[in-house]
């Protein structure tokens, strides 16, 4: 007895996407497909090192593809772990892949223009069939069950499921082709197709294909893949055109990876890695739940496509294979979790990455400058998860700073070598973006002093930076909330000032709402007012990332610097002097405050106050009061 189901409405934009827009690179579907039967496969040989008798004595694992020309189909099998009823219908139908709504509301907000780069990014796995075929039937035996289950659907929005027969356990595919999409019967295509997409597949790829001429003609079964594993050759054996098929086939990018790493452990601890850093940020790293880690192998045998233990998630960028024959092959997932040799294996790798990065910077700057934009704001969640390699991942980074042109970037080590003898410390701002930092009053002490702030526009930064204390012995500090110390001379005419406003900046203390105290700064030069933060407050940049989280800090009261040779202020302290009941004193000082609220890029608590007293003022300055 048939049942109807209907997809998942996300799965139906999904299909939608798949038959109305996907038009390029349709080949792939063969890719997924055969990665999808090399996955069952290798989690029905998993299985089966706990219990033996899921393989019912048949250990002969490969993924077959069958053309038939009079019904237009295309079949890829395997004897993998098979679905049951249940597993089909939640596998194919009704469970998204996590990732996917996140997909679906970026695609709706990006413009037409930026949509097909989206697309092409989206890892359409089992759907992209639909590309090709106008009706897929998927026929599929659980391991360990007699049952098989028919699925069968046209990807418009509902699909059918029934019970029926199987030889063995294991799945079949069957893609009815489209008219137009005949050339995926011919053996040629689907050669060239497994050659370029799923070469390095461990299990072997076969299809019957017709060899020799009149008397000699015969049907033969050959292996389309070379099922080569890089990893376990030396390093010098592998090309680089070998590499990159080899990426690509693992990570599904359709660029060439940035930097190999490629060695081999010996000693104490035997281990192989082939390890790809990716040139951009990956589809799923965008959208989904990250897969963490590259494959783990023990002896070629694939246990884990993703093992967590190996890479920290801050590297979970990093794509590639680990194949260890010190671990046994029956180790379990539980027992991999805190695995000492996984923990030393790891710090291998992690070492090994941060030396790669390193001299993709210094081999190919521009390289790693597109990385880093891309990848950069991944990695520095390692500043504040792997306290021991903090310093190491500082080195990494990148940042534009008051020196740098738009654009451009500064390492730690380089804003720390071009350090002026009297600077001890290293500066630097966090915000929205450089037009929004450059303007700031807080860096106009450093202006003058000609010391390079850096400018930290990552929303990650304000999060991260705050906790990197130092760098190399040099303490960091945040210039907002650390200005540099005035010389002697400056320190004289504060004094002076100090006197001389005394009477003004009495009269303002405790009149506006969230400042605590009123004083006036000789590190300011252009700016009339600035606000303050003591030093252990919150950063108002970090206040208003975690207001638009929807986070309520709790606002922290701050202290209003005026500058006493602007002549704003200097105004300001006439007036005063003048009439201390004047009501322009308390007005005036708002519009202050205001300013330099403006100024550091936050919102004005009553805007609708602010530009009532500013036209106010011109009308006053226009002289038709
Ligand atoms: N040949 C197969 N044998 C057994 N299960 C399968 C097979 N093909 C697909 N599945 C099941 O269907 C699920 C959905 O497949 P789909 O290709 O859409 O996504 P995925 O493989 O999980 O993700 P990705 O494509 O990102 O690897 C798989 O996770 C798997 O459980």
């Amino acid at each position: 007895m048939s049942e109807k189901h209907t997809f998942k409405s996300e799965l139906q934009q999904v299909l939608h996407i798949i038959t109305h827009s996907l038009y390029s690179h349709k080949e792939i579907f063969l890719r997924e497909l055969i990665s999808n039967a090399s996955d069952a496969i290798d989690k029905v040989r998993f299985n089966s090192l706990q219990n033996e008798h899921l393989l019912e004595g048949d250990r002969d694992f490969r993924i077959r593809l069958a053309v038939d020309r009079e019904a237009r189909t295309l079949t890829v099998s395997d004897n993998g772990v098979g679905m049951d009823h249940d597993a089909i219908v939640d596998n194919l139908g009704t469970i998204a892949k996590s990732g996917t709504k996140a997909f679906l509301e970026s695609l709706k907000a990006a413009d037409a223009a930026a949509r097909p780069g989206l697309i092409g990014q989206f890892g359409v796995g089992f759907y992209s069939a639909f590309m090709v075929a106008d009706r897929v039937t998927v026929l599929s035996r659980a391991a360990g069950s007699s049952q098989a289950v028919r699925w069968e659907s046209d990807g418009l929005g509902e699909f059918t499921v029934e019970p029926a027969e199987r030889a063995g356990r294991g799945t079949d595919v069957i893609l009815h082709l489209k008219e137009d999409e005949k050339e995926f019967l011919e053996s040629w295509r689907l050669r060239a197709i497994v050659k370029q997409f799923s070469d390095f597949i461990e299990h072997p790829v076969v299809m019957d294909v017709e060899k020799g001429e009149g008397e000699d003609r015969k049907v033969e079964e050959e292996t389309l893949n070379s099922r080569k594993a890089l990893w376990l050759r030396g390093k010098t054996d592998v090309t680089e055109e070998e590499h990159n098929a080899f990426y690509r086939q693992i990570s599904g990018d359709f660029e060439d990876p940035a930097k190999v790493i490629h060695y081999a452990a010996e000693g104490a601890l035997e281990f192989r890695a082939l390890l790809y850093i990716p040139r951009r940020k990956s589809w799923d790293l965008q959208f989904a739940e990250p897969k963490v880690g590259p494959k783990l192998y023990v002896n070629r045998v694939q246990i884990m496509d993703h093992c967590e233990a190996l890479l920290p998630p801050y590297l979970r960028f990093v794509k590639g294979v680990v194949d260890c024959s010190d671990l046994p092959l029956n180790v379990s997932r539980e027992l991999l979790q805190h695995n000492p040799l996984l923990e030393r294996i790891q710090k291998s790798l992690v070492k090994n990455v941060f030396q790669a990065l390193t001299d993709l910077r210094t081999s190919d700057p521009e390289a790693y400058r597109t990385f880093f934009s891309e990848l950069g704001p991944i990695l520095k969640e390692g500043l504040a998860r792997d306290y021991a390699n903090r310093e190491q991942i500082a080195d990494l980074l990148l940042f534009e700073s008051l020196r740098t042109e738009p654009g451009k970037t500064t390492t730690l080590a380089e804003y720390q070598a071009a350090m002026p003898e009297a600077q001890k410390d290293i500066y630097w701002l966090a915000g929205e973006d450089r037009a929004v930092l450059e303007p700031s009053p807080s860096l106009e002490a450093f202006r003058r002093k000609g010391w390079d702030v850096l400018l930290l526009t990552d929303p990650i930064d304000a999060f991260v930076f705050p906790g990197l204390a130092d760098f190399k012995g040099t303490p960091l500090k945040a210039a907002d909330r650390h200005q540099p110390e005035l010389e002697p001379e400056e320190k004289a005419l504060a004094e002076e000032a100090q006197a001389a406003f005394k009477g003004l900046l009495d009269a303002l203390k405790g009149r506006f709402k969230g400042v605590k105290d009123v004083r006036l700064s000789q590190n300011l030069v252009e700016s009339a007012s600035r606000l303050a933060a003591d030093d252990d407050a919150l950063d108002p940049h970090m206040e208003r990332l975690l207001q638009k989280l929807g986070q309520a800090p709790g606002h922290q009261d701050r202290i209003l610097e005026l500058n006493p040779a602007h002549p704003v202020v200097k105004a300001l302290q006439a007036v005063h002097a003048r009439d201390a009941a004047d009501p322009r004193v308390e007005a005036y000082g708002q519009l202050l405050h205001d300013q330099a609220l403006l100024a550091e890029g936050s919102r004005l608590p009553d805007p609708g106050a602010f530009l009532k007293r500013l036209n106010e003022l011109v009308v006053k300055d226009a002289g038709i009061h």
